[in-house]
């Protein structure tokens, strides 16, 4: 990356927050993220010291006995690289880590202590709003090695990203989706870490090409099950697609029609990171040219069947790219993934794994409900006359109680986080 300008440090303290992200969503390997409320946070304080050797890091929280508090910490790292990325001088820094992000455990935590390096060299910098984004995105993806993390850390909601150019000069592009409100996340955390790096390793070169058909036809799906504004259904048979038309039983929530905005607090400002086509609600960031879906992916046809909530989920999220090439580095999380699936909940590997991502639609429940009393291991059954939080509730219940086995006597634990819309957000301080 080419030095942007001969920057000067405009502030004297950087705080910054960034979430934690499951990537390779579904069928999405190396390609979509998704933003949770589960953040980390930092803040750097410029020291006397013109000598990168001097700094000093605190942390708290995860990686407290594991990371090194010395420069070859990542987030350190990163923040000199974006410093000579700025043309800012390099100063000592005194790094304070609060972190609540499991490492090596699919949750983007590698994105995430990069992206907390770049945007603190950037706000050091003075770059805001979307200059300030786009750059953290670039250089972030590029120390990464590939952007499906470092996107959704960045922007928030769903990610769809892409790299361009050749292995002499790569550019990285991301899409961004507004998430409906009726999707609810959890995460079960394993007790046992798995790096990035050996299941990449796991992978194999070439696959069958009916294994890439079934991905690219599921990641197709996944915008349609998770994106607001996008109403769906299926079809059966031989029929007319009729585009635009709104099918019995499509899921179209009530804010697909209102305008989708991102605030993002930077330095006390209100940043606005997204545009709205008033229809399919995605919105472009960064680098991202002629995209924009140009209409609401409905097909009808005159013999439908409405495809509910669950099942779309459940089919937008089959994969045969990535996971189970990596099953037997994570057997337990594997398992914990299928009796979850056969339960009727929509569940993937997190990022490079151990994680298994959840995710529930909390309307549209019909094809979910038959009222009888249901066993903890048989498919989900919710009471669409409940309410959306006795839903959720219900859901929560039977989630915990199908991976009872795994979290019974172990360090295995579940969490609930908002999926979260803002991405990075930081604020900078002009005296100590
Ligand atoms: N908050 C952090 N601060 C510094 N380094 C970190 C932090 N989080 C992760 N790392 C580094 O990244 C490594 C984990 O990266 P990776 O294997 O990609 O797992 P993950 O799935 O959590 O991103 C850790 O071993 C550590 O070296
Ligand atoms: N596409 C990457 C995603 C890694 O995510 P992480 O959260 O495990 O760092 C890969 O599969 O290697």
């Amino acid at each position: 990356m080419n030095t942007l300008h001969d920057a000067t440090y405009t502030c004297q303290t950087v705080s910054v927050s960034v979430p934690a992200t499951s990537a390779n969503l579904g069928p999405g390997f190396d390609t979509l993220g998704l933003a949770l409320d589960y953040r980390d946070h930092a803040t750097f304080t410029l020291l006397n010291s013109q000598n990168p050797a001097d700094v000093q890091v605190i942390i708290e929280g995860e990686g407290a006995q594991s990371l090194p508090t010395d420069a070859s910490h990542l987030v350190i790292r990163a923040f000199y690289q974006a410093c000579d990325a700025l043309g800012l001088p390099k100063r000592a820094v005194r790094l304070e880590a609060h972190n609540t992000i499991p490492q090596s455990r699919g949750l983007g935590s590698s994105a995430e202590a990069i992206v907390t390096g770049v945007t603190a060299a950037a706000a050091f910098a003075g770059l805001t709003g979307e200059q300030a984004k786009d750059f953290i995105f670039e250089l972030a993806a590029r120390i990464e090695g590939h952007p499906d993390n470092v996107a959704p850390a960045v922007y928030g909601a769903l990610t769809a990203s892409w790299v361009t150019g050749d292995a002499s000069e790569q550019h990285y592009h991301t899409v961004r989706y507004p998430v409906r409100a009726a999707i609810h996340a959890w995460v079960i955390i394993p007790d046992y870490q798995l790096s990035t790096k050996a299941a990449r390793e796991a992978l194999p070169h070439d696959v069958p090409r009916a294994d890439a058909l079934l991905n690219v036809s599921r990641a197709t799906l996944l915008p349609a099950a998770l994106v607001d504004g996008i109403a769906y259904t299926s079809t059966i048979g031989a029929g007319i697609s009729t585009t635009g038309a709104k099918p019995t039983g499509a899921c179209d929530s009530p804010a697909a029609q209102q305008q989708s905005e991102t605030t993002n607090i930077e330095g006390g400002q209100a940043e606005t990171a997204s545009v709205d086509d008033g229809q399919a609600g995605i919105v472009q960031t960064n680098a991202v040219q002629a995209h924009r879906s140009q209409t609401t992916a409905v097909q009808t046809n005159a013999a439908q069947t409405a495809l509910p909530g669950q099942d779309l989920l459940l089919a937008a999220t089959e994969d045969t790219l990535h996971q189970r090439y990596r099953s037997s580095l994570m057997q337990p999380s594997w398992d914990v993934m299928q009796a979850l699936r056969q339960a009727g909940f929509a569940s993937t590997i997190s990022g490079a794994g151990p994680c298994v991502l959840v995710l529930f639609n909390s309307t549209d429940n019909a094809e979910i409900t038959d009222g009888a009393e249901i066993a903890d291991n048989a498919v989900i059954a919710v009471d669409t006359n409940s309410s959306v939080d006795a839903q959720v509730d219900e859901a929560d219940r039977r989630i915990r109680a199908i991976i009872e086995p795994w979290l019974h006597n172990s360090e295995w634990r579940v969490i609930h986080p908002a999926i979260d819309e803002h991405g990075v957000m930081w604020q900078c301080t002009k005296e100590a």
